[in-house]
């Protein structure tokens, strides 16, 4: 597999470069065929990022913002990835592009998650850039270490969707775009900060057991090259 490491001094350097490579491929894909997709994460990490990315000048109005997982609650929770989203991306000049959430307000997190694939239908066939985090429980995405669909979630044969997700480190239900829907996009970035999760991620590299570690399946199985984002 494609493995490329990028290593920065430091967060900052690190959310200008990422975004500088971002807004070259959106306008690369907006120039080629007239629109571009980017499905980025939640958590902590991509703050930085996001508030970096909102000032970079390309036509925003042609691309289409989603998440590639998010949490089981309404928008304005502070649990909420889109909200982290909507606060320090969706806002300066990328205010003008489009957002498709994963949460739905419904009965159980399986219907919204029915919802979400269908809503997120016609974009991310490939995506043009996908943005991954990690925990430090090697998690990606809600593909979440014996997560209750991880085995589904995880086939590289399975349809492209939004999976619900159930895992005792996740907290709340989880709704996640499926591992074939996110690991061929153009552009395929997993971002992760701190010395920790340096260390988290080369005891993934050490091991197979998916299910214990499911970050494995991208750093193993991606068809895209993985462009890992570094910095202390
Ligand atoms: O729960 C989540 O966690 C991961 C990692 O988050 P971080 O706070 O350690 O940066 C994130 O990639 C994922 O999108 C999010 O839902």
């Amino acid at each position: 597999m494609e493995l490329s490491l990028h290593e920065f001094a430091d967060g900052a350097t690190l959310a200008e470069k990422l975004a500088d490579q971002v807004a070259h491929r959106l306008a690369a894909a907006i120039e080629a065929k007239g629109s571009a997709s980017l499905a980025v994460s939640g958590g902590s990490t991509p703050k930085k990022f996001f508030q970096a990315l909102s000032g970079r000048k390309i036509d925003w109005s042609k691309v289409t913002v989603t998440l590639v997982d998010e949490r089981f609650v309404p928008a304005d929770s502070p649990r909420s990835n889109h909200l982290l989203v909507k606060e320090n991306l969706l806002r300066n000049e990328a205010s003008s592009a489009r957002f498709i959430p994963l949460f739905h307000d419904r009965p159980s997190v399986d219907e919204a998650a029915a919802t979400a694939t269908q809503e997120t239908a016609s974009i991310g066939n490939p995506f043009d850039v996908v943005i991954l985090g990690m925990g430090g429980d090697g998690h990606t995405a809600s593909f979440f270490p014996h997560g209750n669909h991880l085995s589904q979630a995880l086939d590289e044969e399975g349809p492209r969707c939004v999976m619900p997700m159930e895992a005792e480190g996740a907290d709340e239900p989880r709704l996640t775009f499926s591992f074939s829907s996110l690991t061929d996009a153009g552009l395929l970035v997993l971002h992760v900060e701190g010395e920790a999760k340096k260390d988290v991620l080369k005891t993934a590299q050490s091991g197979t057991d998916e299910a214990e570690m499911p970050i494995r399946a991208v750093l193993n199985r991606a068809t895209s090259p993985v462009e890992i984002y570094w910095a202390p």
